[in-house]
């Protein structure tokens, strides 16, 4: 697992590019016939991605975790991203398809995905969990879409809260998709931060070529990375969170931390962006 280390802000503040990707970008999400997964120490979120291929993929514990088996103090999240698959949860399998989610409670002692054509993509997500709570599978067309921003503002989107107590009840996790809209390319803008929370992204939907602008940082010290496809950011709390491509593109969001309100954000004025 790759371990990241808490960052400050005062100390963030002087990160060149390379130090800004070490700490906060994921590259490599998906690697065939791997399961990749990285430990950050902000809220001790655990993020990855399980690219199955022929043969089943096991979810293993880590030495980062120190537990018997992954989900012995954690629960975890498996959005399916493309392909077709199934995740298998101490016995129960769960088919899904692009758009689907399962969420797997805490105490899940064997957890693995499966693609028999080979085509499926697991983005995981995890956090610790303070109780066990039913292993939930979420169907696509489940989820309400909420439409946000318009074609004037280039930020024309649709929201789809998977997990945020109404469907799902979790410990810590929120997780959701957006989706840009034709010709729209913002995301998060006016932006926000929400001390209370960690927040990752994982950019998904970009052509091979395209890329997009992550910003990130304190309101008024914000920095940037250059994303491409199918990577993460991770956001501290105190970080912004927020970006622009040169074409459309989908995103994953995840957070966990202190309160469990989706809509506990401090909005940041226009005016006091720097
Ligand atoms: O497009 C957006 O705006 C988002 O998806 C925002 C995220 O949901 C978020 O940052 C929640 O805190
Ligand atoms: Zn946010």
């Amino acid at each position: 697992m790759d371990v990241r280390y808490s960052t400050n802000p005062a100390e963030a503040r002087g990160y060149d590019t390379a130090q800004l990707r070490r700490h906060y970008l994921v590259e490599n999400v998906f690697v065939p016939g791997e399961l990749r997964l990285t430990y950050s120490h902000e809220d001790r979120v655990v993020l990855g991605g399980a690219m199955p291929g022929a043969g089943p993929l096991r979810l293993e514990p880590d030495d980062a975790l120190r537990t018997d088996h992954f989900c012995e103090r954690r629960e975890l999240a498996a959005f399916c991203v493309g392909g077709r698959g199934a995740v298998n949860c101490d016995g129960n399998a769960y088919p899904v398809e692009r758009g689907d989610l399962v969420y797997v409670g805490r105490g899940t002692r064997e957890v693995s995905f499966h693609s028999d054509d080979g085509s499926a993509r697991f983005y995981l997500a995890s956090a610790p969990a303070h109780r066990e709570l039913p292993t939930t599978l979420v169907k696509a067309g489940d989820v309400t879409p909420i439409e946000l921003g318009a074609t004037e503002s280039a930020n024309a989107r649709t929201i789809r809260r998977y997990i945020d107590g109404t469907l799902v009840q979790s410990c810590q996790l929120m997780m959701g998709w957006t989706q840009l809209a034709p010709g729209s390319v913002w995301n998060t803008m006016p932006a926000h931060t929400h001390l209370r929370r960690t927040e990752c992204y994982f950019y998904f939907d970009l052509d091979e070529d395209a890329r997009l602008v992550h910003i990130l940082g304190e309101p008024d010290e914000t920095r940037h990375l250059i994303v491409r496809n199918e990577q993460a950011v991770i956001s501290p709390a105190w970080s912004v969170h927020s970006g622009a491509a040169t074409g459309s593109y989908s995103f994953i969001w995840f957070m966990a931390g202190e309160n469990y309100r989706f809509d506990d954000m401090d909005h940041i004025a226009m005016a006091d962006l720097r």
